[in-house]
């Protein structure tokens, strides 16, 4: 039999007289039940318009404010009627909390009534919510629907009856008094890039009880497997049809002779869907005995008879011991398996279940949340990155910060992440303003000021300023967070750019520079780290593109050079003598043009841009709900649902064997910084060292950084100087500074190309490796150059070939450490490589402008190459912690 999706039935025959029809229809039923359970019937007795108003009613209800919802949350009692949340159910393994919320709604029980009295399962008053629209009107339509698929659930039971060659009334008993649970469910619309085998509507699962009756709306999601196939099928909607699917308690009656399919619920269609199952169970002291016709004569039954109850609570109990197996199974892994394979480890599948299971998880009266959630809520847990990590992260941390991955990628790429690219990018162009900066100012100061012993010592305080504000940033931002490193460091450098611009003297002008380097050794690490950890996987590769920022700076130098210095300065063969301050205004004019911009930005980041602290940095330090708060402020900017509640993550504490965190409320920021530095003492350093991957990791890092921080500016810093000596007879200042323009127009090709690289199978290691070697061997070549022609060609390749190692560089490191210790190590790389920028100024100074530093700079981006492929693990396909 080809796979055909679950067939659509005419119910009518069933209310009419003629008996060929109604047997023809039997018949249909008899095979569908027979092959997977699943079909959809029409001409049934509801009428549409009451389908219409119910749907309407759960739109209603679905579209109030939170809180509104919350106020008749299903976790209020312990029979399983109200709201349940977002994301608040797991049925199938390796997936992500399910992308739905529910209303629970029952026959009106009494608190006097036999069954509340006793405790039967489900059953109680139902909790309606007060400020729905028409809220008298959402009541009535609710159990008027309730009360008609009631009977429609009789009457095809009759259908089941006849199919089994039995009397139509043969289910009366199980009808009578029987339990029911209709949920009106919202299926907000899924992310289009969000990761389909993590993102379910409703995970794979079997339902329960007797038979379930399903009111779809107009929006596709729901799909059968087809067991023999196992190819999903689509089960279309079709207006006023219900589908019908038979559940674990009728496929046991029948001996298995019936099937209670697997089904499940993805809402690609970018539409909001929403549904009314309509679970039947049955009369709970009905004893399911094996049903007629369904055991070959001679055999024995393959089960024995027992109550609804029973079943139901039997079922409970199963399903509770696989919570307290996976929760056991999870202290265990949390001890560490060595041994684990190098794969994602998904927890064992939960048998299939029916959302039934979870209400009589209620009824047992267990009120404990986080309990509550075990089992249901699952992480990848990479098994990978938790050997590569092993101590540097609590298993709690590790797993949380997974799961805000998971949140991350569920709300996706949107307005937020698009506006933080732009503002970290400001990072990227502040640096280059600086460092870009000094270099092209210097001979103009050189030229104007008296006493200038070696112009290149402004340089030597502009560095001792990068090397202690990357530490000093990089190290702050894992103790006090990354929000204040975001907003000074821009401020302190656009402040102190308009000082520099009105300095008198060569020491006053180094000592500026030496605190402009203290501003901007810190942007460029903490902003790689800010766009890091609010932006989801699928894109972490923009974090490669974000140093494009960095060539848009450079050519803004470059052109505010050409336009200022170019007219605006002394003639080269000037001296002090000869060159007065109005005549070599340029460098001034370009400095406060710079610090202009720079303060345009800060304002820009401050009071227009709203940004939450990192949600990673806020798990660090165990402030769990203003993680949550983060996580779901970005969902609120993308116009997503939120996706993380509070229990969601103690639930992992709960499975980990270890308190949830309280969190000390009220701790103010000083406490806070005195709270961490007590702590500090070295451990974000030592955490770095944890296992001896992180450590070889880390060394390697760490050593690439400072042999790219040596082999960069000696030759790109110190480029425009070498041009002038080696071309000057034939080439004029405007000259050199068009050509420079070009140089880093076309080097933008650099960052942006490699973002693309990134992220197919070479990834972050190879491509670094790769570009660094192939630069070398550029720059070798490039000493050969003779005419200013070729000379412009070769230095277009070669900031085009640097920029992609840079740019893969400043992605992966921050990439590659874990959030706790993520801008300590990513701070000092950053210092490493501003030192090495020191010793290239050191180098350039005393060797003078010859081609030496070419050489050295050639063999070092060689070495470079080299160590990147001893590197010993790769982020591409892991989202970082
Ligand atoms: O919403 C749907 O289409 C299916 C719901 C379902 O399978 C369930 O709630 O058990
Ligand atoms: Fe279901």
């Amino acid at each position: 039999m080809t796979p055909s999706a679950p067939p659509i039935l005419d119910f009518s025959p069933f209310y009419g007289s003629d008996t060929e029809a109604k047997a023809n229809l039997v018949q249909q039923v008899r095979v569908s039940c027979e092959y997977n359970g699943f079909f959809q019937i029409t001409g049934h007795r509801i009428p549409l318009d009451l389908q219409r108003r119910v749907m309407s009613c759960a739109k209603r209800f679905f579209n109030l404010p939170l809180d509104e919802k919350l106020a008749v949350d299903k976790n209020l009692n312990t029979f399983n009627r109200g709201y349940e949340l977002l994301r608040s159910q797991m049925l199938e393994a390796g997936t992500g909390p399910e992308l739905k919320e529910g209303l629970y709604i029952g026959e009106e029980i009494s608190e006097d009534h036999p069954y509340f009295t006793h405790k039967r399962f489900n059953s109680g008053p139902n909790q309606w919510p007060t400020t729905v629209s028409d809220a008298e009107e959402f009541r009535a339509t609710s159990m008027e629907y309730y009360h008609a698929v009631y009977e429609l659930a009789k009457d095809v039971l009759a259908v089941l009856a006849l199919t089994l060659d039995v009397e139509e009334s043969f289910f009366d008993a199980l009808m009578d008094g029987g339990v029911a649970t209709m949920r009106m469910l919202h299926y907000p619309s899924q992310p289009k890039d969000g990761d389909e085998k993590l993102n379910r509507g409703i995970g794979a699962h079997t339902d329960f009880g007797c038979v379930t009756l399903l009111l779809q709306d107009e929006v596709d999601g729901l799909q059968v497997l087809d067991a023999p196939s196992g190819q999903w099928l689509d089960v279309h909607p079709v207006p006023g049809a219900y589908v019908v699917n038979l559940g674990n308690l009728m496929m046991r009656m029948a001996n298995d002779r019936y099937k209670s399919n697997t089904h499940r619920v993805i809402n690609k269609s970018g539409l909001e869907r929403y549904s009314i199952p309509f679970f039947f169970s049955g009369n709970p002291d009905y004893l399911c005995e094996c049903l007629p016709n369904c055991c070959m004569p001679g055999d024995q039954p393959k089960y024995p008879p027992i109550t609804v109850e029973d079943m139901v609570t039997g079922a409970y109990k199963e399903s509770y011991g696989r919570a307290e197996i996976y929760k056991k199974e999870m202290e265990v892994k949390a001890k560490k398996l060595e041994a684990a394979p190098a794969m994602a480890i998904v927890s064992p599948v939960l048998t299939m279940d029916n959302i039934e299971l979870d209400k009589r998880d209620k009824g047992q009266g267990d009120h404990d949340l986080p309990q509550d959630d075990i089992g249901k809520m699952e992480v990848v847990d990479d098994a990978e990155m938790e050997r590569f990590y092993g101590s540097s992260t609590t298993d709690a941390y590790r797993l949380k910060s997974e799961l805000i991955s998971q949140c991350m990628a569920e709300i996706g790429m949107g307005w937020f992440q698009w506006k933080l690219f732009v503002v970290t990018g400001f990072g990227f162009v502040i640096d280059n303003f600086a460092s870009q900066g000094i270099g092209s100012v210097q001979p103009p100061i050189q030229l104007e000021f008296e006493g200038i012993v070696q112009v290149s010592y402004s340089s030597v305080a502009y560095y001792v300023g990068l090397i202690l504000g990357a530490s000093f940033w990089g190290v702050s931002s894992d103790l006090i967070g990354r929000k204040p490193a975001f907003n000074c460091t821009l401020l302190i450098a656009g402040v102190f750019l308009c000082g520099a611009a009105g300095t008198m003297n060569f020491v006053a002008f180094s000592a500026l520079w030496a605190v402009i380097g203290t501003a901007a050794g810190g942007n460029v690490p903490i902003d790689s780290m800010i766009l890091l950890e609010f932006i989801p996987g699928s894109h972490q590769w923009l974090l490669t593109a974000l140093s494009a920022w960095w060539n848009l700076g450079q050519l803004i130098v470059s052109l505010l050079a050409w336009v200022f210095l170019a007219n605006y300065s002394c003639p080269t063969d000037s001296s002090p003598d000869t060159c007065s301050r109005a005549d070599n205004m340029g460098w001034r004019y370009t400095l406060i043009t710079l610090g202009a911009i720079s303060l345009v930005f800060t304002f820009i980041r401050i009071f227009i841009f709203k940004m939450p602290e990192t949600p990673r940095y806020l798990l660090s330090q165990g402030k769990d709900q203003a993680a949550v708060d983060a996580v779901n402020f970005v969902a609120r900017q993308n116009g997503k649902p939120e996706p993380l509640t509070l229990s969601m993550l103690q639930a992992i504490d709960v499975r980990l064997g270890i308190n949830p965190i309280h969190e000390e409320a009220g701790l103010s920021t000083r406490e806070i910084i005195k709270e961490n530095m007590k702590d500090f003492r070295g451990s974000h350093y030592q955490a770095l060292f944890a296992t001896r991957k992180l450590t070889l990791h880390t060394v390697l890092i760490w050593v690439i950084w400072l042999t790219i921080g040596i082999a960069y500016p000696l030759y790109f810093n110190f480029l425009p100087s070498y041009l002038a000596t080696r071309f000057t007879e034939n080439s004029s200042l405007d000259l050199t500074y068009r050509n420079y323009c070009i140089q880093s127009a076309v080097g933008v090709v650099g960052p942006l190309s490699a973002a693309a690289l990134v992220n197919t199978f070479f990834g972050r290691r190879w491509m670094m490796g790769i570009s660094s070697i192939v630069t070398g061997v550029f720059l070798f070549a490039y000493v050969g150059v003779k005419t200013p022609t070729s000379s412009l060609a070769f230095s277009c390749i070669t900031a085009l070939l640097g920029n992609f190692e840079y740019a893969v560089m400043y992605a992966f490191t921050p990439e590659s450490f874990p959030a706790p210790h993520r801008g300590t190590a990513t701070g000092t790389a950053a210092s490493l490589l501003r030192f090495g920028g020191l010793v290239a100024s050191l180098i350039s100074s005393h060797t003078g402008f010859t081609t030496a530093p070419i050489y050295a700079s050639a063999a070092l981006w060689v070495g470079v190459g080299v160590l990147c492929f001893g590197l010993p693990f790769e982020t591409h396909g892991h989202s970082a912690i």
